[in-house]
This record gives C-alpha cells, sequence and structure tokens, in this order.
C-alpha cells in the first residue's frame, strides 16, 4: 500500500520540482526584463528631458505622474516655487513644459501664440471617445481645425454673441423661475445644479442648432458626457458614450438640415454653415463644432456657477455688496436692462473674481510646440507637450498679492486690467469666452437681484466652506467641481420679479 503511493507519488514530486523551478526561472527573467525596461526606459526619458529646463526629478518608467497626487494643479504651483515660473516634468517618458506664472504664460501664449497653436495627441480621447470627430479644444492644428475654429469664434464673437441676448434673456428666465419654484420662494432647500446644468445646455443648444432641447431629455443625454474625461476614461466605457454622443448630435443635425431646407430655422452655427455656400465645412467639421459647443460650454459653465452660488451662500457679505451695487446702477424694481453689458462692474468683477479662484479647468488644455519657442535662456523643441497651469497663473502672487487665495471681487475693482488665466491665452484660448462672460454676467446679476442665497439649515445638506482646493469634490476630475450642497433661494422682492417673469422685464434687442 506505502510502496504503491510512493511509487505513484514520484512522478508527482517530479513534476513539481519542475514546476516550481520554471517558475523561478520565469520569475527571475521576468524581473531582469522589467529591470531593463525600467533602465531604458530611464536613460530614454533623461536622454529627451529638456536641457534647459529645471524639474522635479521623478521615478523610472512614470517619471512624475505619481508625484501629482492628489491635486496636480496645486503640486504643479507648488512646484512652480521651487523651480520657477517655467519648468519641466515627465509624464512617463515624454517631456512636459509646465507654465506656471502669469507673466511668463502670457509672454510665451500670446507673444509667440502661433508656435502654441497644436495639441497633443491623447491615446483614450483620440482613438476611442473621439474616433470619428473630436471637439476642437483637444484637436491638432490643422487646414481643418483652422475651418472649425475660425467658425466656432466667429459664431460667438461679441456681435454674434449680442444677435443671441434674446435667447440669454429668455433662457436665464426660464432659469430664475424653474429656481423660484424648486425652492418656493425660499422655503425649501434644494440643490440648483441641476436646473443650472438644463439652462446652460438649453443654451447651447440653442445658439449651435437653433432650437431647444424638449425638457424631459437635457439631462439625461447630456450629463453622463460632462463626467466622462480624456484623463480618467476606461475604454469601454468612452466607447459607449462616444456612440451615444453620436447617434444624438446626428439626430440633432438632422432636425436642423430639415429646419434649413423648410425655411424655419432661428439664427445657429449650424444653420448659418448649412445656409453659407462660402462655409466650407463637411460633416466631420459640424460634427466636431456640435461636440466642442456641448464638451467646451457644460462642464465648466455649471461648475463654475455652482462653486459661485456656493460660495454666495457662506459669504452674504458679498450679496450684500452686489445686490446694493445692482439696485444703485437700477432699482429694486428691476434689473436693469440685457443689454447693459458692464452697467453694474461689481458683477463684472464678481464674475472674473469667481473665474479666477475656481478655475475650473485647472490645467487647461494641453498644447504641443507647433514649432521651436526660444524663450529668455529656455528652448523649447517643436513637438513638446506644453501645460499652461491656470490655476498656479491665478494664484501668482507676484500680480494677486499675498491674497491671492481670498475670494475678493474688489481687487478686479480696483485694477480693471488685471488679468485672469481661467479661459487659457493666446491662439488656442477658449472660443466661447465672450459668450461665457455674458451668460455669467447675465445670471449673477439677475440671480443675486432676485434671491438671497442662504446655505440650507439642515448640518447633512449645508457646507460651511467652499475652498476651492480642500473642498474640490473629485481632485482629478478636468473640471473642477465643488462639494454637494443645498441652498434656500429667498426671494427678494416677489411681484417684482413676477413682473420680470412675466415678460415685462426690458429687452430692446428683442
Ligand atoms: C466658465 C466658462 C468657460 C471656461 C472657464 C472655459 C475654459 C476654456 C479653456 C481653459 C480652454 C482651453 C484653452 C487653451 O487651450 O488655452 C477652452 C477651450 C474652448 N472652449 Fe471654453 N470655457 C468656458 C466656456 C465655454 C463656452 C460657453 C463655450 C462654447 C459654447 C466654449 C467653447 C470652447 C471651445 C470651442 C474651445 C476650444 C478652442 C480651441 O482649441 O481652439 N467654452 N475653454
Amino acid at each position: 500500500m506505502i510502496g504503491s503511493q510512493l511509487h505513484l507519488n514520484i512522478p508527482a514530486l517530479f513534476l513539481n520540482v519542475t514546476a516550481v523551478s520554471a517558475l523561478i526561472t520565469v520569475s527571475v527573467l521576468l524581473c531582469i526584463a522589467l529591470l531593463a525596461y525600467a533602465i531604458v526606459t530611464e536613460l530614454y526619458r533623461y536622454h529627451v528631458r529638456l536641457p534647459t529646463l529645471s524639474g522635479p526629478p521623478g521615478f523610472p518608467i512614470a517619471g512624475n505622474f505619481y508625484q501629482l497626487a492628489p491635486d496636480p494643479a496645486e503640486t504643479l504651483h507648488q512646484w512652480g516655487k521651487r523651480y520657477g515660473g517655467v519648468y519641466q516634468i515627465s509624464l512617463g517618458t515624454r517631456p512636459v513644459v509646465v507654465f506656471n506664472s502669469m507673466q511668463a504664460a502670457r509672454d510665451v501664449f500670446v507673444g509667440q501664440g502661433h508656435a502654441l497653436i497644436d495639441k497633443p495627441r491623447l491615446y483614450t480621447f483620440h482613438s476611442v471617445l473621439s474616433s470619428v470627430a473630436s471637439s476642437i479644444g483637444t484637436t491638432a492644428w490643422s487646414e481643418s481645425t483652422k475651418r472649425r475654429r475660425k467658425t466656432a469664434a466667429s459664431a460667438m464673437n461679441k456681435p454674434a454673441v449680442a444677435s443671441f441676448l434674446p435667447f440669454i434673456d429668455e433662457l436665464t428666465k426660464a432659469l430664475i423661475l424653474e429656481l423660484l419654484e424648486q425652492g418656493r420662494g425660499g422655503e425649501i432647500a434644494f440643490d440648483p445644479r441641476q436646473a443650472i446644468a438644463s439652462a446652460v445646455t438649453d443654451l447651447t443648444m440653442t445658439v449651435n442648432y437653433g432650437a431647444r432641447l424638449p425638457p424631459h431629455e437635457a439631462l439625461l443625454n447630456f450629463i453622463p458626457i460632462l463626467r466622462l474625461l480624456p484623463f480618467n476614461s476606461q475604454s469601454s466605457k468612452a466607447r459607449e458614450v462616444n456612440r451615444r454622443r453620436m447617434v444624438y448630435l446626428r439626430r440633432f443635425e438632422r432636425e436642423t438640415e430639415e429646419r434649413v431646407d423648410k425655411g424655419v430655422d432661428k439664427p445657429c452655427i449650424q444653420g448659418k454653415c448649412l445656409r453659407d455656400p462660402t462655409v466650407q465645412l463637411d460633416n466631420i467639421d459640424l460634427m466636431s463644432i456640435s461636440m466642442s459647443m456641448v464638451s467646451g460650454g457644460l462642464d465648466t459653465m455649471v461648475n463654475t456657477l455652482a462653486w459661485t452660488i456656493g460660495t454666495l451662500a457662506i459669504r452674504p457679505d458679498i450679496q450684500d455688496k452686489a445686490y446694493k451695487a445692482i439696485c444703485e446702477a437700477y432699482s429694486s424694481e428691476t434689473w436693469g436692462p440685457i443689454e447693459d453689458e458692464h452697467g453694474v462692474p461689481y458683477i463684472d468683477a464678481l464674475v472674473k473674481e469667481c473665474l479666477r479662484t475656481f478655475s475650473v479647468l485647472r490645467l487647461s488644455l494641453p498644447r504641443s510646440a507647433w514649432k521651436d519657442i526660444q524663450y529668455g535662456d529656455v528652448f523649447i523643441p517643436k513637438g513638446t507637450t506644453v501645460f499652461l497651469n491656470a490655476w498656479g497663473c491665478n494664484r501668482d502672487e507676484t500680480v494677486f498679492g499675498n491674497d491671492a487665495d481670498a475670494f475678493r471681487p474688489e481687487r478686479f475693482l480696483d485694477d480693471p486690467d488685471l488679468p485672469h488665466a481661467a479661459y487659457g491665452f493666446g491662439t488656442r484660448m477658449c472660443a466661447g469666452f465672450h459668450l461665457a462672460n455674458r451668460q455669467l454676467y447675465v445670471l449673477l446679476l439677475r440671480l443675486i437681484w432676485s434671491f438671497r442665497i442662504e446655505m440650507s439649515k439642515v448640518p447633512a445638506e449645508r457646507t460651511e466652506r467652499m475652498r476651492p482646493l480642500e473642498d474640490v469634490a473629485v481632485p482629478f476630475h478636468l473640471a473642477a467641481m465643488p462639494p454637494g450642497y443645498k441652498v434656500r433661494l429667498v426671494s427678494r422682492n416677489l411681484a417684482a420679479l413676477s413682473s420680470l417673469l412675466r415678460g415685462n422685464g426690458p429687452c430692446k434687442a428683442q
């Protein structure tokens, strides 16, 4: 019995020994391969580093990637204090030049704007999420990008935005009404973000397609995309979002074409392109413009407004100043004509301070050097990836003083020429900034005139702080999101507000 067991076990033992030694051999070979890979990539990483720039050393294979956590823009801002306004990091083996001071950013992004007109290629974003067409902001420079950007920028320049005033008027009134109804004039605390996202979506769709979304479709269709971002998306999720996005964008395009054919279209970007034979854009170009409007204008606007409303709720002093300034310019009976672009300088200053403080696209969108750049002693070769750290520039103490971290709209009243970096700079800066500024101005003015904003009294629904760094909801998200909260919107003068919402308010553009 024992003998037969022994007889059976000897080959098994032999097999086990062979398997273990094979496993050890494979493990050793793997370790050697990994070590060799690390050494080769590290040698390569050092070889491609830019000799004229300093920067944090980083680690083999990943470079500085893992050191960027928890908040990449803040980490880069802190490194800027050590390595200067322009320095380099490595992402993997790729050298990336970071602009972290306002002066250097403006000198190069504006002063040598053409040299930074290009965008780098990002795998998940370009090959998976946007394999058919990509938004303008993430597309490399080419004749086609030039046509798309020119069309989008001229459709959102100052005169074009003035022609959208009736839409802005109508949609901000619809939003104020929605907020009034949802919060029952101040009785109920609620999260205003859904209503804001719907209103901003509506405006973007109207400007692009000349038609509003059917109400039940707005959020269902758009919010999932807003959460899917080039840097954190997983491929299968990205493919699914891409497919769904294509389906509804094609549907909106078809509907716009039908309206143009029937001659019942309203002024809008897509309609203008379809009608004007001199506009040389193919279907992919038109799709790219639509995607740029949707992805460029929603996440940014919604998050900027969400930070602002939360901040106003815990800063009644700023609300009081703003309300007083509006009443001095107009009265407690009217919020004034929408055509008055800079009628209340305090609101202008508030808009700029919100854009600066919250800098929702903290690292802007990456650029690529289109040609060699010489900036003082610094040499950036053609093809290098370049980051504008808008967050860092917006906290540059040489520009904003030692209270750069404070939320203080008055700084833009004291110096109306004070710059901010929230829209980026130069040749590829935000193409929708006139539209964004105008929407933010009208929305904040009307919101503050209509309501006293108070944080919910329920502990679980309120937040005491809206610090843009410590309180950001998801640090690695491309657009910085505030923490969740609920507010009460207490109407200040219900009779006057009702009269304005019924359409008795002035809008000469109509
Ligand atoms: C708070 C509002 C907004 C902020 C903070 C913002 C910020 C930005 C930033 C930082 C960029 C990248 C600039 C660069 O590469 O230097 C950008 C690009 C862009 N934005 Fe905005 N944006 C806002 C609203 C809008 C709106 C409302 C639209 C249109 C509906 C829009 C359309 C675009 C487009 C088309 C680009 C790509 C420009 C290009 O690459 O040539 N943005 N935006």
